[in-house]
């Protein structure tokens, strides 16, 4: 069974779209990434498979569970994690006082495991809180009653670096235990750590499903480099190279083979280079951006992962 499952799920707000027709499956113990830029529908999607807002049209389960079922919601939700992206509180209740009525709504196997590991200050009003102390407790909120699903919208948001680490180490170990993730997510490395699968919505519909390492492979690398003197343009016009600038150096993004790359950069005297993850948005603007044109069905036509060419 699909721990989360939609068929043609659409949310629209009046006129707004919010998502449209949105088929997706993930299976029992799979990481899937949710991808896609600002106004998308990644928190439309959260949403309504939480319940929060009702589906205008289409079907969605979470644990086969049927979302607009709000009995059976409730019995999925001990099971469910949620972790939103700006957690909200009643300010004004300690941390403790906070954790204690979630547990009595769900449950709390796991309160002080948890508490070891994301330290919140929980005795002290939440609304003398930093940000990053709030996703915290956030945290030890939605996987204190050991859920068998997490949905988590931009789930490191305000966590500072040591912490983000650690709760990568931690999803992984919940992985090795079976725990299903759904997230929205805009960092590229922390899709890299995380996902098995990753799914990219652009203007409320999903563009592609596919699997991290293809994503990464054709999301290329940028290439930055300086030699010791002048290049010519169409020397570095060869396959797999995107978008080249010389402005003193000689910048690209790169698609193509390494061994290729290495052995046409031996022809030079090499001062200073930078190879580094192309950014998300390049991703999104090279493979499902401009090319990504809705035809008169309705369909996205660039699903096929057409590569743009610079
Ligand atoms: N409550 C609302 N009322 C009206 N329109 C809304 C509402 N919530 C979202 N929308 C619209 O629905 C679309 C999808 O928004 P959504 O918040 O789901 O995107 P997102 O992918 O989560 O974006 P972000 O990355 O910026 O958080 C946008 O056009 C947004 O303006």
């Amino acid at each position: 069974m699909s721990a989360l499952e939609t068929v043609g799920l659409t949310k629209y707000y009046g006129e707004t779209r919010g998502i449209e027709d949105l088929t997706l499956s993930v299976e029992s113990g799979e990481v899937f990434g949710y991808l896609g830029p600002n106004g998308a529908g990644k928190t439309t999607t959260i949403r309504t498979l939480l319940g929060f807002i009702a589906p205008t049209d289409g079907e969605a389960t979470v644990l086969g569970y049927d979302v607009r079922d709000e009995r059976a919601l409730i019995e999925a939700k001990k099971r469910i994690g949620y972790l939103p992206s700006d957690p909200g509180f009643d300010e004004g209740a300690t941390g403790t006082q906070f954790l204690d009525y979630q547990a009595s709504l769900k449950g709390d196997d796991r309160r002080e495991e948890l508490l070891e590991l994301f330290d919140a200050p929980v005795e002290r009003a939440i609304e003398e809180y930093s940000r990053g102390n709030k996703q915290k407790l956030a945290i030890v909120s939605a996987f204190m009653h050991d859920p068998d699903l997490v949905i988590m919208d931009e789930p490191t948001s305000g966590l500072d670096p040591l912490m983000q680490e650690r709760f990568y180490d931690f999803l992984e170990d919940e992985q090795e235990r079976g725990v299903t993730f759904f997230f929205s997510s805009h960092i590229l490395s922390e899709v890299r750590k995380v996902c098995d699968r990753v799914g990219i919505i652009r203007d409320g519909k999903l563009v592609t499903t596919e699997d991290v390492e293809t994503l990464l492979d054709r999301n290329g690398k940028r290439v930055r480099l300086r030699t010791n003197e002048p290049v010519a343009r169409e020397e570095f016009e060869f396959a797999g190279v995107h978008d080249l600038v010389l402005d003193g150096a000689v910048q690209f993004t790169y698609t193509g083979e390494y061994d290729v790359l290495l052995d046409r950069l031996s022809d030079y005297h090499v001062v200073d280079v930078d190879i580094e993850e192309a950014p998300l948005d390049e991703v999104f603007m090279r493979f499902y951006g401009g090319e990504a044109s809705t035809d008169e069905a309705g369909e996205v036509s660039a699903s096929e992962g057409g590569e743009v060419d610079a």
